[in-house]
């Protein structure tokens, strides 16, 4: 990582007085004086407020500066993805944007990359290459055993100003959501938050980056067209991994961080690592949901009795998780998660946008609802038409589907 990369404020000594008037208005302790004004580029957070209170008007932020370095469009390459980890183990959506990745790949010609950041990550890089990176940036180091935000986000963009890469893909995860839009403002391009479907244009060759929009009422495409990377975040569970082949080879770059000042301002002075009740909406081969149509939690009790007997994990939709039926982390939709089970057993749902847009992977939906006109009938698979007091009993007597 050098600090010789060109950055976005200059000082110009032929102008400058030395008043150090700067030093003082820098709220990140970024300038360092002696004769002249120097700013470390690590601390720096082009505030511009050493800008506004030079007197002399010696210090010039070039916001473009950068943007510029990475926008010229036959220097960009490769599909990068971001990797993110979970107990030292690949999450499920780095793998997923991997896959999205290689099908981009086949599409635009340029390679599929990872970028991998953490400490005792090594072992991670071969199995990326495994998922379909063809080449893996690799930082592993003891100072970034704790996720500090700021601290990846400026690693991201130093590797980013060095290899220009064309679009980079991010998992819209909790951290992952922080975290891209920290480079996204860094790097100075653009950023559509939670996509569901990513594109390649023929003619342009941009990157579509499609996502529900107006509380999910139509869905936009969204271009990148001047700045690079174009930068999409995308949920989990839509993408579909490749197969995990060890016989993939591809080339691991290490990255040195000899010189990476960490972001002085925060500390972690303890890891709380919270105990989840082991119910996982990403691994569950057989969800029930449950919508407000369900009414009370009795039967919200017996429905759960059998999907025990079914080993399905129980979530439901907004208004369930609003009518008090459904804890609020177990809301599936738009704004809550978003599935692809074996099986999806929609009970006492609508099938709005909002709740159907997060279910599309689902390989089978049932649902069931007396209103035959509601719209889950359109994206189900099968369908009883009926309240479902009247077939519970039935169903409860079933073990498997
Ligand atoms: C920005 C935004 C984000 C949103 N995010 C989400 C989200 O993440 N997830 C989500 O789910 N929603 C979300 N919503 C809300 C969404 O628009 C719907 O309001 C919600 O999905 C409706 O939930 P529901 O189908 O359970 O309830 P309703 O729409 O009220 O449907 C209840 C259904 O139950 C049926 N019913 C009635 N009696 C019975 C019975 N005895 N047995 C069986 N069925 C019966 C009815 O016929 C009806 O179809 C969002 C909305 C907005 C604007």
């Amino acid at each position: 990582m050098s600090k010789n990369t060109p950055f976005a404020l200059q000082v110009q000594k032929e102008i400058c007085t030395s008043c150090g008037v700067c030093a003082e208005a820098c709220t990140y302790n970024a300038i360092n004086f002696s004769d002249f004004p120097e700013i470390d580029p690590y601390a720096c957070r082009l505030c511009g407020n050493c800008v506004q209170a030079c007197p002399s008007g010696a210090l010039l932020m070039n916001t473009s500066k950068k943007q510029k370095d990475l926008s010229v469009a036959s220097d960009t390459n490769g599909i990068w993805v971001l990797a993110e980890t979970e107990n030292n183990e690949l999450s499920s959506v780095t793998k997923e944007l991997l896959g999205k990745a290689n099908e981009l790949s086949s599409r635009l010609g340029q390679t599929v990359e990872a970028i991998l950041i953490g400490s005792q990550v090594t072992s991670l890089a071969s199995e990326l290459i495994a998922y379909g990176a063809k080449r893996v940036h690799l930082v592993d180091d003891n100072m970034f055993a704790s996720f500090i935000e700021e601290d990846y986000a400026q690693v991201v963009v130093e590797v980013c100003h060095k290899y220009h890469p064309d679009i980079l893909l991010v998992g819209a995860t909790p951290s992952g959501r922080g975290l891209s839009a920290r480079i996204a403002a860094l790097l100075q391009t653009g950023l559509t938050a939670d996509c569901t479907e990513l594109e390649i244009d023929t003619k342009s060759k941009l990157l579509h980056q499609i996502r529900p929009a107006f509380g999910g009422n139509l869905m936009a495409t969204i271009v990148t067209p001047d700045c690079r990377p174009q930068m999409a975040s995308v949920r989990p569970g839509i993408m579909s991994p490749l197969q995990y082949k060890p016989s993939f080879t591809g080339e691991i770059v290490r990255h040195d961080l000899s010189t990476f000042k960490k972001d002085g301002r925060i500390r972690v002075l303890q890891e709380i690592i919270q105990a989840t009740s082991g119910e996982s909406l990403g691994n569950s081969k057989i969800i029930i949901g449950i919508g407000r149509g369900v009414k009370n939690t009795e039967t919200v009790d017996k429905i759960r009795c059998w999907a025990k007997k079914l080993g399905a994990l129980v979530a439901g939709s907004r208004a369930a998780v609003e009518a008090g039926l459904i804890d609020a982390r177990m809301q599936v939709g738009q704004t809550g998660h978003t599935i692809s089970p074996d099986l999806y057993i929609a009970i006492g749902i609508s099938g709005q946008i909002q709740h159907t847009a997060a279910i599309t992977g689902a390989k089978k939906i049932i649902a069931i609802n007396p209103d035959r006109t509601a719209p889950i009938f359109n994206v189900a698979d099968y369908g009883f038409v009926s309240p479902i007091e009247d077939i519970l009993p039935q169903l409860m007597a079933t073990e498997t589907i």
